[in-house]
C-alpha cells in the first residue's frame, strides 16, 4: 500500500483549485506533489503555500520530474481523453472530473485502453453518489419498503454559466450528473433521451437555449424529467423527487434554518456547487485516495463514464431533433461486471 499518495492535479481552475485545497487541508494519506496548468500563474497561485507542490505546464513534464503516484484531472471535458490514455499507459490511478469525455466514441477508446491495462484504474467525479441525501434516497429505493420506483423529477439549477459554456454543455457538462444519478438510483441503464426546448430565458447568453427539459427512460420503464436551468440567477439548486408505489421522497430541498420575522419568512439559498456538494467532494476524494493506495477504484468507474457519455451523445442529438433518441451501448466488458 502506498503510504502517501503523491497527486498531480491537472487543471488549476475553479474545480482543480478546490480539490487542491481539499487534498492539502482535509484528505488523509495523500498530498499534492504537482500542479499542472497551461496558465503557469494560475498553477502557481493554486500551489502557493503547499509544501512540496511543484508547478508544471504539462503532465509529461510533471511525470518526468518524478514524484507522481496518481493524477486528478480537472481540465475541461474535451481534453480528458488524451490525459487519461497517457495515465493508463503509465499505470497510475486517475480521478477524472466528469464528464469522462463528451461522447461515446472517445469514452470507448478510454475503456479499450483500460482493458489493455487489465484492471480498473479510473474513477469518475460523479460526486452526487457521495452526497448524504442521494445515498439515503438510494437506500430507500433499493430497500424496497416503499415499493417500486416509478418516476423521478429532477431539478438542476445554476446561477449562471462561465464564458464558453455552449448549448451542448447543458447536456454533457450539467445533465451528465442526472444521467449518472438515474443509473445510480435505478441500478439500470438509460434506454432513451428526449429534449424539449420551451420558452427561453432572456438571461441566457447568445447561443444557449436555457432552460431545457430532458426526458429520460430506463430499461424497465422508469420515467424521469429534468429541468436544466443554468442561468437561474437566484442561486444553486439540485434536487430530486422520487415517486414510489407507496410513497414520495424529496431530497435537495433548501436546508438550514427558516426564519420568520418582521412579516417575512425565509432561509439561505446555496450559492454554488462548492457549498451544496462540499461534503460530497470530500468523501469522494477520500474514497478515491483510500482505494488508489491499494490500486483499486473507490467510486463510479470508466464504464459509468462511458454509459453517461452515450446518454450525453443521445441528448445532444435530441436537442436538435426534438425526437426521442435511443441510447446505444456496446456490450459491457468483463472488467466492469
Ligand atoms: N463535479 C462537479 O461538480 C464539477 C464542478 C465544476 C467543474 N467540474 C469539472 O471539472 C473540470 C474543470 O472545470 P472547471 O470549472 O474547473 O474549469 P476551469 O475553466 O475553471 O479550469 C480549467 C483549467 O484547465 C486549464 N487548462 C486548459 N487546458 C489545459 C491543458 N491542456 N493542460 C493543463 N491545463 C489546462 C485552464 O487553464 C484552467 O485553469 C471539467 O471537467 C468540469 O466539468 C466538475
Ligand atoms: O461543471 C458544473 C458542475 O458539474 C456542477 O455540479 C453542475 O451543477 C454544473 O451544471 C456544471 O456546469
Amino acid at each position: 500500500m502506498t503510504e502517501n499518495l503523491k497527486i498531480a492535479v491537472v487543471g488549476a481552475g475553479r474545480m482543480g483549485a478546490d480539490h487542491i485545497d481539499r487534498i492539502h487541508t482535509r484528505i488523509v494519506g495523500a498530498s499534492v506533489s504537482a500542479v499542472v496548468d497551461i496558465d503557469l500563474d494560475r498553477a502557481g497561485q493554486a500551489a502557493a503555500g503547499i509544501p512540496g507542490a511543484r508547478v508544471f505546464a504539462s503532465l509529461e513534464e510533471a511525470r518526468a520530474a518524478g514524484g507522481v503516484d496518481a493524477v486528478l484531472l480537472a481540465t475541461p471535458g474535451f481534453l480528458h481523453e488524451e490525459a487519461l490514455i497517457k495515465a493508463l499507459e503509465w499505470d497510475i490511478p486517475i480521478l477524472c472530473e466528469k464528464p469522462l469525455t463528451p461522447d461515446a466514441a472517445t469514452s470507448w477508446r478510454v475503456i479499450e485502453a483500460e482493458q489493455k491495462l487489465g484492471r480498473q484504474s479510473i474513477q469518475v467525479g460523479f460526486m452526487r453518489r457521495f452526497d448524504a441525501d442521494y445515498a439515503k434516497l438510494e437506500q430507500i429505493i433499493s430497500g424496497g419498503d416503499l415499493g417500486d420506483l416509478l418516476m423521478l423529477h429532477c431539478r438542476h439549477r445554476n446561477p449562471s454559466t462561465p464564458p464558453g459554456f455552449t448549448n451542448e454543455m447543458l447536456i454533457n457538462d450539467s445533465v451528465v450528473h442526472e444521467f449518472d444519478v438515474v443509473r445510480y438510483l435505478t441500478g439500470e441503464e438509460i434506454s432513451s433521451v428526449q429534449v424539449r426546448l420551451g420558452k427561453p430565458s432572456r438571461n441566457a447568453p447568445a447561443g444557449q437555449h436555457d432552460p431545457q427539459q430532458v426526458l429520460i427512460e430506463t430499461t424497465s420503464g422508469v420515467l424521469v424529467d429534468v429541468e436544466i436551468f443554468v442561468n437561474a440567477k437566484f442561486g444553486y439548486e439540485v434536487g430530486t423527487q422520487a415517486s414510489l408505489e407507496d410513497g414520495i421522497v424529496d431530497i435537495g430541498l433548501d436546508h438550514g434554518p427558516v426564519t420568520r420575522t418582521a412579516g417575512r419568512v425565509g432561509g439561505d439559498v446555496t450559492p454554488g456547487f462548492e457549498e451544496r456538494f462540499g461534503d460530497a467532494y470530500d468523501r469522494e476524494i477520500q474514497s478515491w485516495v483510500d482505494a488508489a493506495r491499494r490500486d483499486e477504484v473507490g467510486g463510479p468507474n470508466a464504464w459509468d463514464g462511458y454509459a453517461t457519455a452515450a446518454c450525453c451523445e443521445a441528448g445532444v442529438k435530441a436537442q436538435s431533433s426534438g425526437e426521442k433518441v435511443a441510447v446505444e451501448l456496446n456490450e459491457k466488458p468483463e472488467l466492469y461486471r
